[in-house]
């Protein structure tokens, strides 16, 4: 379980976060959205401990977010703006750079298994240099899942993809809801919350404003809530 209690962030005189209250369970697949500047991200990033809350606390079942970054990497898959990979390298060798990172073990058939499963297999030793930012996109998902997290946190993970890629990504989130992972995704794509989510929580000003559960939703009424709420601020 996540619980965010009370989080304040602030970043020089900017108040970004104004008393972030949320639990997620163990197992849900949660979309966070909302408008831009919202505090999405930075809360993200605070849930994968990346940045620390000037006050409140981020509890993962029931504990502090461990200090240590090998143990919070162990349990936490974390993915950002960025890919984080390495563009001359092919996405085999990327996968064995990371999975050396995250003392995977038995890495090659996990590895194997990841590329054919984001679609990448004919291109598994091209250096990522020549992929598409869709290509790109899910061989960075493969990255951040490679070590069997139980928490993935993935922030804007369908922007700019095609509809292959996207539809590759829906299929990995839902597989992964299957298992018992726990998902949390930060999105603008809300035709992708419905495919994926069992809720949705929208922030505006640093804190929650709704948090409405999708199962037995009619989807059109979502869509005008969403227009309403969390596009306009
Ligand atoms: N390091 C920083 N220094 C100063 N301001 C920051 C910093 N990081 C974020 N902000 C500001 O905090 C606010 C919230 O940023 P954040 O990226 O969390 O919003 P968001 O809801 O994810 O927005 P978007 O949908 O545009 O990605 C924005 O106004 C942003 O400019």
């Amino acid at each position: 379980m996540i619980q965010s209690n009370n989080i304040i962030k602030t970043i020089g005189e900017k108040m970004i976060l104004r008393g972030m209250n949320l639990e997620i369970a163990s197992g849900e697949t949660v979309a966070i959205i909302g408008p831009n500047g919202a505090g999405k991200s930075t809360w993200l990033k605070i849930t994968a401990g990346l940045l620390k809350p000037t006050e409140g606390s981020l509890l993962i079942d029931e504990e502090p977010l461990k200090k240590d970054k090998y143990e919070l990497q162990q349990i936490i898959g974390y993915l950002g703006h960025q890919s984080f990979l390495y563009e001359h390298f092919s996405p085999v060798e990327n996968l064995r750079f990371f999975a050396k990172l995250y003392h995977v073990k038995k890495p090659d058939k996990r590895i194997d298994d990841l590329i054919e499963e984001v679609g990448l297999t004919f291109f598994k030793y091209e250096p990522v240099r020549s992929f598409s930012r869709g290509m790109i996109q899910r061989l960075a998902i493969a990255r951040a899942i490679l070590h069997d997290p139980k928490i993935l946190l993935l922030d804007e993970p369908h922007t700019g993809l095609d509809q292959q890629a996207v539809d590759i990504l829906n299929k990995v989130i839902l597989r992964l809801k299957k298992k018992g992972v726990t998902v949390v995704l930060v999105t603008h794509d809300f035709p992708q919350v419905i495919k994926t989510c069992d809720r949705v929580i929208i922030l505006k000003n640093g804190r929650v404003k709704d948090d409405i559960p999708l199962e037995g939703q009619d989807v059109n009424w979502l869509y005008t809530h969403y227009e309403r709420q969390a596009i306009h601020s």
